[in-house]
């Protein structure tokens, strides 16, 4: 029988005292341990020698824009991270949550949960050093709860390193703490649920309920009882006493997705428990108290909605105190590209030997305009995966309107009765530049001229939209 070697622990930390007490009990307890004293020398080890673990702390030289961190997740992102830190901040925990770290430690801490985090992270590693990860992978979402300790819970990644992500990033570390309603804004699939549920996971609330409540699932006649709960007999059919949704966000987050779409009967209803904070069951005619926080999201223009008498100003007010608009993927840049390998890696079946995407694939991704953005994107990424052969997904590989992004054909792919207005009208607009480009053969001047736009806003108008004006000249 072979005797199984050790698994290798890469510990990084500036404290000597703690880096040789941790690495002393881990040895201890049958792991091999690496110490360096800054990310400079685990960068260079981590070329050197495979690991099973990376153990780093967080305010160490060389690591004071969390390179370590950076590295690990770019080019190790099949060793899982741990990350300690003694001086905890909302801003290094929702970075290290973006960068995919595997846990988020808190010194002191004691040596029996360090033992319990570093074997659920091991066991979560592919079983092969230096193998790719094969299936969804998620990231632990740190949480100091009030008396200091740390919990965990499983997320997906949040993939955002463009200029627009980065201040909503901002604007999540900045309200996540507080109680202050939060409205999400942003085209369909830019991710309004996922921000949702960081602003929870990163907020006091985040040990009680994250509840999703979409608007448009609810029949209007049912819709107080689903949400304030029903007592028994209240109704035909009520054979017995149920607690409504609200009640499973009570301590926690309400999430009303699509808001817009809330008729003004309901508005009204919703309005006074936003405002009271109590609500009364559908029979019963004793309210009931809760504590919690709404997060809603749309996709339609509210401020729009509400100067067209569709939506309750008032309710307006009390939901949108933090307003966060997210930044269509077309105007995301770079994220483009670490969205789908994101999502490679997490689609990926075992045994697959898909490498990446070829630069042409790549090309496309960035001048599509993914009117279905992110969600769009993981589809288009899970197909691909499906109709690929070789080791990467090429053009051919991608859905018709992405191997043709300047095509206008593709305006006819999306069901024009399933987008907002904005979309359609931005739809409608980029057709228009095509067009316009193309009987000018990619001359920006004479194109401008004929919309009625200087060049500089016609430049501006064609880089929101992703189109290169090139593409377009003849031959
Ligand atoms: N920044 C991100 N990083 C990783 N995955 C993301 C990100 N944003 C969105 N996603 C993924 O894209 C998909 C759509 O996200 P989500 O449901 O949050 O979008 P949405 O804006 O709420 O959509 P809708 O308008 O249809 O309600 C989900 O699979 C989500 O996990």
């Amino acid at each position: 029988m072979t005797k199984q070697s050790p698994q290798r622990i890469l510990v990084a930390d500036d404290e000597p005292l703690y880096r040789e007490t941790t690495a002393e009990f881990l040895r201890e307890e049958g792991f091999e341990c690496i110490c360096v004293e800054n990310a400079d020398d685990a960068i260079t080890v981590l070329k050197e020698m495979d690991f099973d673990l990376i153990l780093t702390d967080l305010n160490m030289p060389g690591n004071l824009k969390l390179e370590l961190l950076r590295e690990g997740r770019e080019t190790y992102a099949h060793v899982p991270m741990i990350v300690i830190t003694g001086v905890p901040s909302i801003s290094s925990a929702i970075e290290s949550v973006r960068l995919g770290i595997t846990d988020y430690l808190l010194k002191p801490i004691k040596l029996d949960e360090l033992l319990v985090a570093v074997k659920r992270a091991i066991e979560q590693k592919p079983s092969n050093r230096g193998a790719p990860i094969t299936g969804p992978q998620d990231v632990a979402l740190p949480t100091q709860t009030v008396h200091g300790a740390t919990t965990l819970h499983r997320v997906p990644p949040v993939v955002g390193e463009s200029d627009g992500m980065r201040e909503v990033f901002e604007i999540v570390s900045k309200v996540a703490q507080g109680n202050a309603n939060v409205l999400v804004t942003g085209e369909s699939g830019t991710g309004k649920e996922v921000i949702a549920e960081m602003i929870h996971r990163l907020s006091a609330r985040s040990e009680r309920g994250f509840q999703v409540i979409d608007c448009t699932a609810i029949p209007d006649t049912l819709f107080e009882s689903v949400l304030f709960g029903h007592t028994q007999g209240a109704f035909t059919g009520a054979i017995k006493d149920q607690a409504g949704l609200l009640r499973a966000a009570d301590g926690g987050t309400a999430f009303f997705d699509e808001i817009g779409e809330l008729p003004m009967p309901l508005q009204a209803k919703l309005l006074r428990v936003v405002q009271s904070q109590t609500f009364t069951a559908v029979g019963s005619d004793r309210p009931a108290k809760i504590d919690t926080r709404f997060i809603c999201a749309t996709n339609r223009n509210l401020s729009d909605e509400v100067e067209a008498g569709r939506f309750r100003q008032d309710l307006f007010y009390r939901l949108a105190v933090i307003h966060i608009q997210l930044p269509p993927l077309r105007e995301r840049g770079q994220d483009i590209v670490r969205l789908a390998e994101t999502f490679l890696q997490q689609l990926l079946p075992a045994g697959s030997n898909l490498e990446g995407f070829s630069e042409e694939a790549i090309e496309s991704f960035l001048r599509y305009r993914w009117p279905g953005n992110v969600r769009e994107l993981r589809n288009v990424v899970e197909r691909s995966i499906a109709l690929a052969q070789g080791t990467n997904i090429r053009r051919e590989d991608l859905p018709v309107p992405l191997q043709n992004p300047n095509d206008t054909a593709d305006q006819d792919w999306v069901d024009l009765t399933e987008i907002s207005r904005d979309e359609a009208l931005d739809r409608a607009d980029r057709d228009y530049l095509t067009k316009l480009l193309r009987k000018h053969q990619g001359v920006i001047a004479r194109a401008a001229r004929q919309a009625g736009l200087s060049r500089q806003g016609m430049h501006k108008l064609l880089n929101r939209h992703g189109i290169i004006a090139d593409d377009f000249r003849s031959p």
